[in-house]
C-alpha cells in the first residue's frame, strides 16, 4: 500500500518558486519532495514586479502552484525607499496572484509577524487586527490584502523571525559580533520565536500537498524567546558545536537604547494551532532548530 505522502505527491507534479535565490527560496528548492518538478526563478530570471515577465513565467512552465518567495525585506531601508518596498510587497503580490487566477494557478505567499503593533500579550491568531509599526509592515499587509482580492486559489503564511546557514540573518549577524567582540548589547525587550527557513519551507511543502487549504496560515518554529536570549542562546550552541572560539557577552538592552530607522512590534509571537492541526506537522522547539541549522552551517563550512 502507498504511504499517504506518496499518494498526495502524484497528485502536484510541477511547483514554480520565485524568489528561489533568498533565504526561503534556497531552503524550498533544497527541500523539495523528489516527485515534483520545481522551476526554480531567481530575480534576474523573473522579477516579480513586471506582469509580462510574471505571465511569461508562468505561461512557459504552467505549473500547478506558485510559491512566492521574494519580497522587499529590509525592515530599517524600507522607511526611506517605501516606492521599492511597495512595488515588491505590495504591488507584485497582486501580479503574481491575479496572473495565477487567470490560469487556474494555486498560489503560495508568505508574510510576517511585522503586520501587528505588537502590543498583544498573547499569540496573534489568524484572524487578528493587523496594525503595522512600519513601512516594511505596511508593504506587506497590502501584498496580504492584494492576495485575497484576486480571486486565486490562496494561501498566506504568516511567519517571523527568519533565519538560515546561508543568506542575511540575526543568526549569521551575532556569530559574527561574538567573535569579533568582547560584549554584545541585543533588545530584551522585543518578543517572538525564531524561524528556521527549512522547517517554514517544510510548512509550505506540507501545505502544497493538502489540496483544500487557503486562507491565512501562521508558522515559526515554537516557543518564545526576545532577541537577547536568541543572541545568548546562538553562541551558545555554536561554542558547543566548535564553530565559535569564544562567546560575548550579551548585555539585555531597551529598544530604546538601540534606535533603528523603523519601529518594531514587541511581542509578535503567532498562534500557530491552526497549522498544527491542518498541515499535521509536530511543532519543534526554537532551540532545536537552532542546533540544527548551526549544524547545516558547520556541514557547509565543511564542504
Ligand atoms: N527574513 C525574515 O526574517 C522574515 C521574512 N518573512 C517573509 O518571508 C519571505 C521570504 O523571506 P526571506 O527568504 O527571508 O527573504 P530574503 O531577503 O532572504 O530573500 C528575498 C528574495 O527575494 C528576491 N527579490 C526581491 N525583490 C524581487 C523582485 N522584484 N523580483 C524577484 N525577486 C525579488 C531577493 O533578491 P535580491 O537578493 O536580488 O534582492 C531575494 O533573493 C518574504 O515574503 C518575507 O517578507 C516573514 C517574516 C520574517
Ligand atoms: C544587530 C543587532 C540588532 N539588534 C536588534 C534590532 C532589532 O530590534 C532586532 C532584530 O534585528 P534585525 O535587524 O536583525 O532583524 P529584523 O530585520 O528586524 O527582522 C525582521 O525581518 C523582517 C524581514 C521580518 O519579517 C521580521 O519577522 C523580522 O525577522 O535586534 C540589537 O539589539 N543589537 C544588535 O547588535
Amino acid at each position: 500500500m502507498q504511504s499517504v505522502v506518496a499518494m498526495r505527491d502524484k497528485q502536484l507534479s510541477k511547483v514554480m518558486v520565485t524568489g528561489a535565490g533568498g533565504q526561503l527560496g534556497s531552503a524550498l528548492c533544497s527541500s523539495a519532495p523528489s516527485s515534483i518538478e520545481v522551476c526554480a526563478l531567481t530575480r534576474s530570471e523573473c522579477d516579480i514586479c513586471d506582469p509580462a515577465a510574471v505571465a511569461a513565467a508562468l505561461d512557459k512552465q504552467r505549473p500547478e502552484l506558485l510559491i512566492n518567495a521574494a519580497a522587499y525585506t529590509a525592515v530599517d531601508r524600507a522607511e526611506e525607499e517605501s516606492a521599492a518596498a511597495f512595488a515588491a510587497n505590495a504591488e507584485a503580490p497582486g501580479i503574481l496572484s491575479r496572473a495565477c487566477a487567470q490560469r487556474g494557478i494555486r498560489f503560495f505567499h508568505v508574510s510576517t509577524d511585522f503586520v501587528f503593533d505588537g502590543l498583544s500579550s498573547s499569540p496573534y491568531a489568524v484572524d487578528a487586527q493587523t496594525s503595522p509599526l512600519g513601512v516594511y509592515g505596511h508593504s506587506k499587509q497590502a501584498g496580504e490584502q492584494a492576495t485575497l482580492e484576486s480571486g486565486a486559489d490562496a494561501l498566506i503564511l504568516r511567519t517571523g523571525w527568519v533565519y538560515s546557514h546561508d543568506g542575511q540573518n540575526f543568526m549569521r549577524t551575532m556569530l559574527r559580533l561574538h567573535e569579533s567582540h568582547d560584549e554584545i548589547s541585543v533588545v530584551s525587550d522585543q518578543v517572538g520565536t525564531p524561524t528556521d527557513a527549512l522547517s517554514l519551507a517544510g510548512a509550505l511543502w506540507a501545505a502544497a500537498h493538502r489540496r483544500g487549504l487557503s486562507g491565512i496560515y501562521h508558522w515559526s518554529d515554537a516557543g518564545v524567546c526576545s532577541w537577547y536570549d536568541f543572541a545568548v542562546a546562538i553562541g551558545e550552541e555554536a561554542k558547543a558545536q566548535g564553530l565559535l572560539s569564544k562567546v560575548a557577552v550579551v548585555k539585555p538592552i531597551r529598544t530604546q537604547d538601540y534606535p533603528t530607522p523603523a519601529q518594531r512590534p514587541a511581542y509578535s509571537v503567532l498562534d500557530k494551532t491552526r497549522s498544527w492541526l491542518d498541515l499535521e506537522i509536530p511543532p519543534t522547539h526554537w532551540r532545536s532548530q537552532l542546533r540544527a541549522v548551526l549544524t547545516r552551517l558547520k556541514e557547509a563550512d565543511h564542504a
